[in-house]
């Protein structure tokens, strides 16, 4: 059943463009802007005192997710000390395998372990994908806090792992350099790996659809790991399940803009948004800007991509590259990012520095 705030989204999403006034939005809708908006991957996280605070209010980082007011908060804090014009909901690619009934724990200092997926026998054992919600219900109560408590003009991000990058955790049971796990279940035993894809982008379509419905302005898939297949397997494994999820969100949710993140795809950005659907791919801080801007902005918005290595280390090259950026990006839309997440070493004083280039 459609909430209220679905039933508005709905509406919203049926032809009111010319008239949207959120920064984020009027660039996904492909529109030039002489100051980009700017957002931060990983914007509410451990480099921010008041993360910190918050998440030892929680206990632990899975405890935070799951505590709607609690995600709130941490997604409303670099709202307020900054102005960004985009908020992300504050949640982890790793919920979805945890709703489909693999045990998640995070290891303080090591990251995400999982119970492994790679037996049909471990596939038996997961939920329907349409078994998720109970699970995930409050994820839907923070996105309908934040649509209630963001400023009129910060859209709201919802987003979920691409079925590739989360298969990689589940598969491996935690992080991996190369994905190794999941490339050799591929290579093995296709039909488990292939069922386990399935079963990923079934779940991740009615995952951010309650998202949507619960208020969400825009979705984004993260594939962190897209970058390691190659070729068909890219197409078959990366491109084709953005391509699916994001047809059928629009199919649902007419007009609901999607940004798109192969990090690391390299050659394989070029084209990746027309033949998805997407409105805007991310991209890397592996990608020059000049080159994103004529092979991929040729197509549409793009974000990124600035090195979040600048956010630790700051000076004069900060603000030159954020400089750099907007200028190489200048031509066409363009969403003011970063290439990857910003890291916990980060000093919150050099994210004001770079809006002060960006913005003054
Ligand atoms: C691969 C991946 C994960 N999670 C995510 C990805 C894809 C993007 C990427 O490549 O970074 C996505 C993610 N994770 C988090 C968000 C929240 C929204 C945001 O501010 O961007 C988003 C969008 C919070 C988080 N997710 C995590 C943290 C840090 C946890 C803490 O507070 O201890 C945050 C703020 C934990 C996490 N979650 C994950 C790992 C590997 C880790 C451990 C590594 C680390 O500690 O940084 C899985």
């Amino acid at each position: 059943m459609l909430t209220q705030a679905g039933d508005d989204r709905r509406q919203q999403y049926t032809g009111i463009k010319m008239a949207e006034t959120k920064k984020l939005l009027r660039a996904l809708a492909g529109e030039t802007q002489d100051v980009p908006p700017v957002w931060l991957m990983r914007q509410a996280g451990r480099y921010l005192p008041e993360y910190r605070a918050t998440r030892a209010e929680a206990g632990d980082f899975l405890s935070l997710c799951y505590t709607s007011d609690l995600a709130a908060e941490v997604t409303l804090q670099p709202i307020r000390r900054y102005g960004f014009d985009a908020a992300i909901l504050f949640a982890d690619i790793l919920l979805i395998p945890d709703a489909l009934g693999a045990d998640l724990w995070f290891v303080t200092g090591e990251g995400p372990r999982l119970s492994t997926t790679t037996t049909p026998a471990d596939m038996a054992k997961l939920k329907g994908k349409d078994d998720i919600h109970d699970h995930l219900a409050p994820v839907y109560e923070t996105v309908r806090i934040l649509s209630r408590e963001l400023p009129e003009e910060t859209a709201l991000i919802g987003f979920a792992g691409a079925p590739w990058t989360v298969a990689t955790y589940m598969i491996a049971g935690r992080g991996t350099p190369d994905q190794g796990p999941a490339h050799k279940l591929m290579a093995e035993d296709r039909a488990t790996f292939e069922a386990l894809m399935e079963r990923l982008t079934g779940a991740t379509i009615e995952y951010l659809s309650k998202q949507v419905e619960a208020g969400a302005e825009v979705v984004k898939i993260f594939d962190s790991w897209a970058g390691s297949l190659k070729g068909e397997d890219f197409d078959r494994y990366a491109l084709e399940p953005a391509r699916r999820i994001t047809q059928e969100m629009k199919a649902r949710f007419p007009g609901l803009p999607v940004i798109a993140f192969p990090r690391e795809a390299g050659e394989k950005y070029i084209g990746f948004a027309k033949a998805t659907g997407a409105d805007c791919v991310a991209l890397d801080n592996s990608i020059d800007a000049d080159w994103g801007a004529a092979n991929v902005q040729a197509d549409g918005c793009v974000q990124g991509n600035m090195n979040p290595g600048l956010m630790v280390t700051g000076g004069q090259a900060l603000i030159d590259e954020t400089r750099r950026i907007r200028a190489a990006f200048s031509g066409g839309p363009h969403i003011f990012n970063l290439g990857h997440g910003i890291t916990p070493d980060a000093d919150p004083e050099n994210v004001t520095i770079m809006l002060e280039a960006l913005r003054g």
